[in-house]
């Protein structure tokens, strides 16, 4: 399996993209602004979406994905049940962008819903899997599992504290990499609160939790508070704290197992 950081930034402004990750040729997990990135017959491949939640920095590109796209077949977007109502209900409304639920023609959409549930795991052709984990968000959410015989790599979505994730982290034995959010410095730890994400300081209690070894990549920091992320997750990882292989996840960076 491969995967492909379109983007990885908590907001847009400098370098930054938000939330998309290119799974083999064929997958996205989100639909952030990073899938803008991609060439016309690249967004034509993608014949998966699997929504981690439906805030706008996760779906900004979904609309004009299902436009872009080529083929014959529907692009599926994978979310929880009430995920897939807001996308419905706000978004593919005729209003905000038509719905292509119905487009072309009722029998050959170019958009299909899948409704999705922690824990159920997708099955993807080429052996590969996609198992929906809990995250805790402002909004409902999800992290994935992507897995195949090889190995698997877990990404926590957008969560605040989340003792649901560890145990099902904890039994992979042949974890890749994690990928864990951070959004904001820990000066920021009201908002962060208010908001249901991570600050450094949470994210320490958090990977108390974990007790694997994979590397651990950070994602969604705020552009105007990475380098201050940055510092203090170096704080975190001095030799007393006894965590190691902790780095901020880049909008270039590349996966495969
Ligand atoms: N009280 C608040 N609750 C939630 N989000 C907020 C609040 N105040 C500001 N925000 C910002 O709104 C953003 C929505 O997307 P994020 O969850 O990535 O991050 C959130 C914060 O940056």
């Amino acid at each position: 399996m491969k995967v492909r950081v379109l983007g990885c930034s908590g907001g847009i402004g400098g370098a930054g993209d938000t939330t998309a990750l290119l799974l083999d040729e064929d997958v996205l997990i989100d639909a952030g602004t990073g899938v803008a990135r991609l060439e016309l017959d690249s967004l034509s491949r993608i014949d998966h979406v699997f929504l981690t939640h439906t805030h706008m920095d996760h779906i900004a590109c979904l609309p004009m994905l299902v436009d872009a796209r080529q083929g014959e077949t529907p692009l599926v977007v994978h979310g929880l049940p009430q995920s897939l109502e807001v996308l419905r209900r706000h978004i593919f409304n005729w209003q905000i962008w038509p719905d292509f639920t119905t487009l072309p023609d009722p029998q050959h959409p170019k958009l299909a819903f899948a409704p999705l549930a922690v824990d159920e795991a997708i099955a993807l052709s080429g052996e590969r899997s996609i198992t929906p984990l809990p995250a805790v968000h402002s909004v409902p959410a999800v992290g994935y599992l992507l897995e195949n015989p090889a190995g698997s790599l877990a990404f926590s979505g957008d969560t605040y504290l989340n003792p649901d994730f560890w145990p099902r982290i904890n039994r992979q034995t042949k974890l890749q990499a994690l990928i864990l959010e951070t959004a904001f410095a820990d000066t920021h730890q009201p908002l962060a609160q208010a908001s249901r994400h991570l600050c450094p300081r949470l994210l320490a209690a958090e990977l108390a939790c974990y007790t694997g070894k994979a590397p651990v990549f950070l994602t969604h920091l705020k552009p105007d508070q990475k380098a201050e992320i940055a510092a203090a997750v170096q704080d975190l990882l001095s030799p007393d704290h006894g965590l190691q292989r902790v780095r901020a996840l880049t909008g270039t960076h590349r996966f495969q197992w």
